[in-house]
């Protein structure tokens, strides 16, 4: 069952449409990052299921239940949902235990139940035992921990994430990851996760949906996004990878040759005709190999356990300007050098 559904949801300030017609189910349980370059609507959709914001058109519902047409809106408290943004939004003058108690005294939770209950999310989030320190102690991870820990007190099952961990470092950022992961597996809230980094989005979610100027492009599972974009937009922002230019000469059920500045080799596809298609080769699906493309070295890079190479591939004369690929190779290779390329994966964009 779909605990939050938006229905046509278009949202406008002035003439702009921040949010533009767009429907999506988030199914219970489910936990979807919303993901997209700034500006694409993400914080605005999220605002949207939590309240802070009415629909110029379309619905918010939360299972059957209206929360918001443009004529009515259920008010963001009466939603039952917890909400944990980029900045904390912690009281300093409380202390880690008051500020987790907070939702709980505002509902009168007896005081002999609120003691158990703000340990056990302390316990949850890994703040055990800090129940006393005050606010101006904690690091920046530590008081996200607090906000989370605010937020998981109040048992809601629909939680809306505005980029939590914009403000962390690298290394507390892959260790919030885990504390989500682990969040979400112990409560099974419904999550949206509203985030510009698409590392914390694949690693994260269960559905990517991935937004690009007030719309969604698609939503689909992490692998499916990163390995089937539905568009060369999609593409082009999830994950590396180069978009070639080549010609389908055969097609069976789900997937076609491709020629390939001369050379020939299977692709995945949704089902393409014959004729010049866009085919996305990701880094890790190419090597240098003694046979496949010919193709020059332009550059490389080192990358820890792999060199990034950029290739040019040598085309028959006449036949156009080389096009360039983007590949992992374990072999260290030189500006200038000749290769071959295999490919053992590659999709063709649809509609590109
Ligand atoms: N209160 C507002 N008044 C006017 N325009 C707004 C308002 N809120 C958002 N917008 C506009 O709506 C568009 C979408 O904004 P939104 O904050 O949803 O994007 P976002 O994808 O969350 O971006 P970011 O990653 O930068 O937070 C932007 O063009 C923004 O300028």
């Amino acid at each position: 069952m779909s605990e939050i559904r938006v229905e046509g949801l278009t949202k406008r300030f002035n003439e702009t449409a921040a949010l533009n017609a767009v429907s999506l189910d988030f199914a219970a349980g489910s936990f979807t990052a919303l993901l997209g370059p700034s500006g694409c609507g993400k914080t605005t959709m999220l605002r949207l299921i939590a309240g802070f914001e009415a629909p110029s058109e379309g619905r918010v519902l939360f299972g059957d239940e209206l929360m918001a047409d443009p004529q009515r809106q259920v008010p963001p408290e009466a939603r039952g949902v917890g909400v944990v943004f980029q900045s904390y939004a912690l009281w300093p003058h409380m202390d880690v235990g008051e500020n987790v108690a907070y939702p709980l005294k505002a509902r009168h939770v007896k005081r002999s139940e609120i003691a158990g209950r703000v340990g056990a999310v302390l316990d949850m989030v890994g703040l055990n035992g800090f129940e006393s320190r005050r606010i101006e102690e904690l690091s920046g991870g530590q008081r996200q921990r607090v906000a989370l820990a605010r937020c998981l007190v109040a048992d809601a099952r629909i939680i809306l994430f505005d980029e939590p961990l914009a403000n962390l470092d690298m290394h507390l950022r892959s260790s919030m990851v885990d504390a989500f992961r682990d969040i979400h597996r112990r409560t099974g809230a419904t999550i949206v996760y509203v985030t510009h980094d698409q590392a914390e989005a694949l690693a994260l979610a269960d559905r990517v949906a991935i937004m690009s100027r007030g719309k969604v492009l698609q939503a689909a599972a992490p692998q499916e996004v990163y390995r089937a974009p539905a568009n060369a937009a999609v593409a082009g922002f999830v994950g590396r990878g180069s978009i070639v230019s080549g010609f389908v000469v055969d097609q069976a059920a789900g997937t076609a040759t491709v020629d390939l500045a001369g050379h020939r080799f299977s692709v995945r596809t949704a089902g393409s005709p014959l004729g010049a298609v866009k085919v996305l080769l990701r880094p890790e699906a190419l090597r240098i190999s003694p046979e496949g493309m010919p193709a020059a070295v332009l550059d490389s890079i080192y990358r820890g356990p792999v060199h990034e190479v950029r290739l040019a591939l040598l085309t028959p004369p006449g036949q156009g300007r080389g096009q360039e690929l983007l590949i992992d190779s374990t072999e260290a290779v030189t500006a200038g050098q000749r290769v071959h390329v295999s490919a053992s994966d590659a999709w063709i964009i649809p509609g590109a």
